[in-house]
Order: C-alpha cells, then structure tokens, then sequence
C-alpha cells in the first residue's frame, strides 16, 4: 500500500518517512580537473541590482511609481552601476517607469546602466525596446527556459526548438535595438533560464549560437547570465557548472559571466561566491536576498563578506540603516533581525561570555587601533562603526548576561569603572532581576537597579548628612560624621559619630564601629573622576568586611571624600539589611 494512505484508504499528509521514492536527488557534472576550489576572491565582482525587477515581481504589493524611484535613487546612492528597473512590456506602470527615468533629465547617472527583461517573444521585444529609446546606456535582457523540465512542460519544445527560440529573440531584439538605433549604448544579455537544471553541452550550444547572432566584442562583451532558477543543490554544484561554462565558451574574451543565484535551499550566498571562483565576472541579485520565493542572491551579504575579507566591495553600505529603512518602505518585507550584518541583532551580545569577550576585546582595540587598526574582536566581524552603528547597541542585558556585560554598559553610559569584585556582585544582582523580569533589561532599568542597590538615589540605613574632618598628622585624622539613621522603629535619627584614623574612611569606621557597637571593617577601595572640569565628581566603590562576608558600597559625590564615606555608609546600608531587624 502507497505511504501516501492509511490502512483506510485516506490521504496521509506530511513528510514523507522515505522521500527518495518522490525526490530524486540532484546529478551534478562531472569535473575531475575543478580549479575553483584552488582560488580565491580578490576582488568585488560587477554587480547588478534586479530589485526593481525580480524583487519586484515577487512582491505581494508590488512597488508604485514613487517607490521605484525612491528605491532607484538609493541604488544609484549607494554606487550600484547596473540595474533592471523592470519588465516594460508586463505592463504600463513598468513601461512608464522606464520613460520616466529615461525622459526625467539626470536622473540615471552617466555612469549606470539600465537594464529591463523581456521574453523571447515579438511583440514583447518590441514593446521593450521601445522602452528604452532615448537612454545612454541599456542593457536587453533576453531569457527563455532550457532545462528538460521547461522544455518538457512549458514549453514543450524539443531541444532544437528551444535553441531556435534563443536564436531568434536574439535576432529580434538586434533588430530592433542595435541595428535600428545606434543612439542607444546598447548591451545584451542573455539567460538560460533554470542554467543550473539543464544539460551543460546543451546550454553552451544555446549560448555560442546566441553570441553568434548578437556578434558581441571584446570591447561590449555579450553578458551570459547563468542563473540558478530554482536553486538545485549544493552551491559546489554550481560552481562546477559555472566552471564548465567558463572553460568551454567559445570566444570568451568577449563574454562577461554574470550569476543568477536563487536562494530556494538557503546558499545562495555560498552559491554566487563559489560561482565566482569557478570564472563569473558578474552578480545579479537583490538587497537583502529579496525576490521570487525565498528571494535572489542577497547583495548586501556577498558585499560585506568581502568587505570583512580586507576586499572593497564597490558600493558603499555606511548609512546600512537609511537602505534598510527604504527596502523594508518600498518592499513591505522587513529584514530579518538576524539577517547578516544588517539585522538589529547581529551586534547584540546578551550572553555574558560573549559580552565579556566583546567587552574585553573593544578595550584593547580602543588601546591599540592608533598603531594597529586590524579588527579583531571575539564575536564581531564586522565594526558597528564602519555601518554608521554605535557599540553601545552592542551590548544588552538579560537573564544570560554576566558581569562583562553589566560592567561594560554601566561604564560606556554612566562613565562608571566597577572594579572587578563589585562587577561579580552586581552582575549577579542584574541576573536574578532579569531573570525575575524575563526580559531584557533597559539601559534605564539597569542604572535605577544600580543606584537602587547602591543607596546612590535614596538613602540606606545609614546615609551621610555632613563631616568635619581634622588632621593631627599625616597618619592621624579625626572625623566628626553627622549621619542619618534610618530607623526600623521609630523615626529617623540624625547621629553625630566621632572617630579616629589613618584617613576619613579608617576614622569613620571607627566611629560607627564605636557608636552603633558594630564590627566591620574596609577591604578593597577604589575610586576615578565622573566627567570633567566644573562637573566632574567623584565615584567611590567600598568593600564592606562584616562578619566574614563582603558588601560593597558606592558613593558619588563632587567632593573626593563625600564620595569615599557615603561608599562607606552605602556599604554598610547593605550589609545591616541582613541584621536581626
Ligand atoms: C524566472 C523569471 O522570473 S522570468 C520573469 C518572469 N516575470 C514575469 O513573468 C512578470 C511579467 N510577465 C507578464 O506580465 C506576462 O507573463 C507577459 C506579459 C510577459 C506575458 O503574458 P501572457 O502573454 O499572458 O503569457 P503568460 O504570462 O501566460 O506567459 C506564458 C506564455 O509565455 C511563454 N513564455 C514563457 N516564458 C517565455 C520566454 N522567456 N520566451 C518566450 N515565451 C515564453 C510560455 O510558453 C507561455 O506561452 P503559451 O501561453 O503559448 O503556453
Ligand atoms: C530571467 C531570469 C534571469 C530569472 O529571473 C531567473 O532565472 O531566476
């Protein structure tokens, strides 16, 4: 019984347990003699935007007027030089849309050219062409389908009918264009369409017949562009065939290799990048890996991959948050959070060892970049800095954070340098409150917990009001503390306490130790300048030693020694909370 029925005969749905029986695994080339695995990339390929195209046409609300041409102008901001702004003969809007720019006076730069698509149909190449008189230059983009499946189903042509139909679009579109109208600076590209599915000879047949009937030159070279339709297999795959093509086209020095990739199996990026190894010399592909289905080759990916590989990749993403903001305007699709280097997460770090690395490693590069500028940060390819970000969208706190985190963000914010010690003690606060919350927490939260914890806003049990302090010698100091005691009882109590020390805090400690009968005494200290000049202050961070356990207290205050007893009052604030109340 099929495995697509129950024991009664009702349609099963879902996968299936043994899917060879339905898909049929995909039969690269053989190719013993690959170079592509040998090489690498050095350098950015020619690029071609299909957004206005491709990406278009797989748009549920496909773009107006007005977001094609925001959307244009921000291909041509970002130094894209080729773009297919759309299909002319599909319709009015996508016919208008090329007068427009073309009859609208500098609109498309000297330096771009235009491309549009049209079908190996007559009245379709016609209507195309008629889109682009008048431009400077323009590319015919001519495609028709090649593989078996296409050639069996669509079109059920046979193989030769399917080449002749090549043949004599290419015609009919030198008909109309460069033998009718040398105004024009024509270029012709032509698509096997489904490349990556059909029989290699047979696409090379195709393709020399095609270069025969357009008679390209080295100085215009014909564009083959061999596009991965539906994405087949592995992107090696690809490269295989792409190689193949390269290696057997005839009169390549007046061919440019442009790649098609689709994205159907998710490597698309891997695709088009080892398509470039095996000999293409151009990309086609849209902004963000939009396009039909799971969308084309993602331009913005190919480009800072080769950015982040010391490779200037021709088109300037600086402002990535202004391109992201138009595509996700005009195409109603937004980027995915965890898109490469442009989704809002790919900077964010909430786990604390990477936000310890990263911390860690943004100090050292801060130290060394004047000598030594190489970019090399635990977990960060990319610097938010080179794409207009800022660090501090790099660092957030939730429940998986560590101290690296808290500390680095409490630094970057508040200027305030945690020694090691209370980073472990608040960081642990931070973690219990996050988990508590399960949420991130706001910058804002983060500091109002600090200074919370601290007393740094409301008082503690025991808070500072005013000091004198004497010196009888540089070792011997009294202090006379006028300090608030919040009462558990009764009401708040004002104490005057007296002490002796080395300094204010040893003198201050041992007035409280005297007047409240306790038994405490100071660990580690540190302290560092708030800001600067008028406005600068004084942080203070204290280690309260109270029966064998450690507190640790923050005081801030314009006055260097406020700052150093409020610590110290902040830290016993802390540790009385654990006293029989
Ligand atoms: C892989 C790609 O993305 S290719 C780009 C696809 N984009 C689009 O199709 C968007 C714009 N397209 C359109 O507006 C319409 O398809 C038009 C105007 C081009 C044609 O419309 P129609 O004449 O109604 O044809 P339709 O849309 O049904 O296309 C299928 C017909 O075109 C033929 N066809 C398909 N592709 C091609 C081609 N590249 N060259 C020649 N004929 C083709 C098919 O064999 C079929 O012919 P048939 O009706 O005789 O069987
Ligand atoms: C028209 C061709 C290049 C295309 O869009 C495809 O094959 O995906």
């Amino acid at each position: 019984m099929s495995s697509r029925f129950d024991a009664v005969g009702r349609l099963v749905k879902g996968m299936l347990k043994d899917p060879s029986k339905k898909y049929k695994p995909f039969q690269g080339i053989k190719l013993p003699h690959r170079q592509w695995p040998n090489r690498v990339i050095t350098k950015a390929p020619r690029w071609l935007s299909t957004d206005l195209r491709d990406g278009n046409q797989a748009l549920p609300d496909p773009m107006t007027g007005p977001e094609k041409l925001k959307y244009f102008k921000m291909l041509c901001d970002i130094g894209l030089k080729e773009i297919e702004v759309g299909f002319p003969s599909a319709s009015q809007t996508d016919f208008a849309f090329v007068r427009h720019l073309i009859e609208s006076p500098g609109l498309i730069p000297d330096d771009v050219t235009i491309q549009v698509l049209t079908p190996a149909r007559e009245h379709l190449i016609k209507r195309t062409v008629e889109s682009l008189r008048g431009a400077k230059n323009a590319t015919i983009h001519l495609y028709n389908a090649v593989s078996p499946l296409f050639r069996d189903v669509v079109f059920r042509n046979s193989k030769k009918e399917t080449l002749d139909l090549a043949i004599f679009g290419t015609k009919t579109v030198r008909q109309y264009s460069k033998n009718s109208d040398d105004s024009v600076n024509w270029r012709f590209e032509y698509s096997p369409e489904c490349f990556s599915d059909a029989e290699p000879d047979f696409v090379l047949d195709v393709c020399n017949e095609v270069k025969a009937a357009w008679e390209p030159s080295a100085a215009n070279p014909i564009i083959f562009n061999l596009p991965a339709t539906v994405e087949m297999a592995t992107p090696n795959t690809y490269a295989d065939l792409v190689e193949h093509f390269h290696t057997n086209i005839t009169e390549r020095e007046k061919v440019c290799i442009s790649l098609h990739p689709h994205n159907d199996r998710g490597t698309a990026v891997a695709a088009a990048e080892l398509g470039q190894l095996a000999g293409a010399d151009r990309v086609e592909g849209c902004l963000f890996g939009n396009g039909e289905r799971t969308g084309n080759v993602d331009l913005v990916t190919l480009a800072f991959n080769l950015y982040t590989q010391g490779i200037s990749p021709k088109i300037d993403l600086s402002n990535l948050e202004d391109v992201i903001r138009i595509c996700e305007e005009c195409n109603k699709i937004n980027v995915h959070p965890r898109h490469p280097y442009a989704g809002n997460l790919v900077f964010t770090a909430f786990s604390g060892s990477h936000q310890d690395a990263i911390s860690k490693g943004l100090k050292l590069y801060d130290e060394r970049k004047a000598t030594d500028p190489t970019w090399k940060i635990p977990y960060l390819p990319l610097d938010p800095h080179d794409v207009n970000s800022e660090y501090a969208a790099i660092i957030r706190v939730n429940s998986q954070s560590g101290k690296g985190g808290v500390a680095y963000l409490l630094k970057s914010n508040f200027d305030l340098d945690l020694p090691r010690p209370l980073q472990v003690e608040f960081g642990q606060a931070v973690k219990e409150f996050s988990d508590k919350k399960a949420k991130e927490l706001t910058i804002a939260e983060l500091r109002d917990l600090f200074f919370t914890n601290y007393f740094l806003e409301f008082p503690g049990r025991f808070s500072l009001q005013d000091y004198t302090l004497r010196s009888s010698g540089p070792e011997s100091k009294q202090i006379e503390c006028v300090v608030n005691v919040k009462g558990v009882k009764d009401a708040d109590s004002r104490r005057v306490v007296e002490g002796y020390g080395n300094g204010p805090l040893s003198a201050l400690v041992d007035g409280l130790c005297r007047s409240f009968d306790l038994n405490f005494d100071i660990g580690k200290y540190s302290e560092h300048a708030i800001g600067s000049g008028n406005g600068v202050k004084a942080a203070s961070y204290v280690e309260v030693l109270c029966e064998g356990k450690s507190y640790w207290g923050v005081g801030i205050d314009a006055d260097v020694t406020s700052a150093g007893l409020k610590a110290v009052l902040s830290g016993i604030s802390r540790a009385s909370a654990e006293w029989s109340q």
